[in-house]
């Protein structure tokens, strides 16, 4: 039996460092976020350029991680346990609300957007049998943020972080927004790397059990 598990957090939560953990273990297979393609398309960097001018590029840069993740989510499982970083579903309900949220996206812009989202959904089956979400204070992803130093990121403010962390904890931890397509494993995610490992490790029991 396979089974799909999705990753979700904030900027900087620790999602990758997370994935890394669990690609050591043989029967789990890895999938990062395709944020290479984000920044690089024919030439183009659309990651880049939505930081610069949002309401420009929002819906470009968009479109295209819907693209992506959309593909993530339909190609070959080549192991008997799939982890993902983010899905199709945090990208419409976290990242493309937040832009429109926030005035930095036209009205137009997302109803194009939720039309492409909602007939993907209701056209295609998208498996996830469990979330675990990395739960963070903004201010901590903020540090991390500064630490990994990724250049497109420089410009992002704390209210960017702690606005995407409330959209985060309105879907999974309230429910008060989105349909949740699964589960919802919550992993506190402030602590340093060696107990965050050991939070891993006794928890990948529960983990593993989405594939039973
Ligand atoms: N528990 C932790 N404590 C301190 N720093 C961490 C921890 N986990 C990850 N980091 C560092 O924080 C940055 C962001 O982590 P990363 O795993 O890339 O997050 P994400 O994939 O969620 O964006 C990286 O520089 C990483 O080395
Ligand atoms: N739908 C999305 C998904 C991601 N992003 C941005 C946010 C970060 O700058 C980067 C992903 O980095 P990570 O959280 O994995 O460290 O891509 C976005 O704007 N829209």
């Amino acid at each position: 039996v396979k089974a799909v598990i999705c990753v979700e957090g904030n900027i900087a939560s620790g999602k990758t460092t997370c994935l890394e953990y669990f690609s050591k273990t043989s029967s789990i297979e890895v999938l990062t976020e395709p944020i290479s393609k984000w920044r690089d398309v024919r030439g183009h960097n659309p990651l880049a350029l939505m930081y610069q001018d949002p309401q420009r590029w929002g819906i470009t840069l968009q479109t295209y991680v819907q693209l992506t993740m959309l593909d993530r989510h339909l190609s070959a499982v080549a192991a008997p346990v799939r982890m993902m970083e983010r899905s199709l579903f945090s990208a419409k309900y976290i990242f493309v609300e937040n832009l429109f949220r926030s005035g930095k996206m036209p009205e137009v812009d997302y109803a194009v957007l939720s039309e492409w989202f909602d007939w993907i959904t209701a056209n295609i089956c998208i498996p996830v049998d469990l979330i675990v979400y990395l739960q963070t204070s903004p201010q901590t992803c903020h540090e991390r943020l500064k630490q990994r130093c990724r250049e497109e990121e420089k410009v992002i403010p704390l209210e960017y972080l702690e606005s995407i962390h409330q959209l985060y904890e309105e879907w999974l931890i309230r429910r008060s927004s989105w349909p949740v397509p699964a589960p919802v494993l919550v992993i506190p995610a402030d602590h340093n790397l060696q107990r965050m490992l050991h939070q891993y490790e006794e928890n990948r029991a529960k983990i593993l059990a989405a594939s039973l």
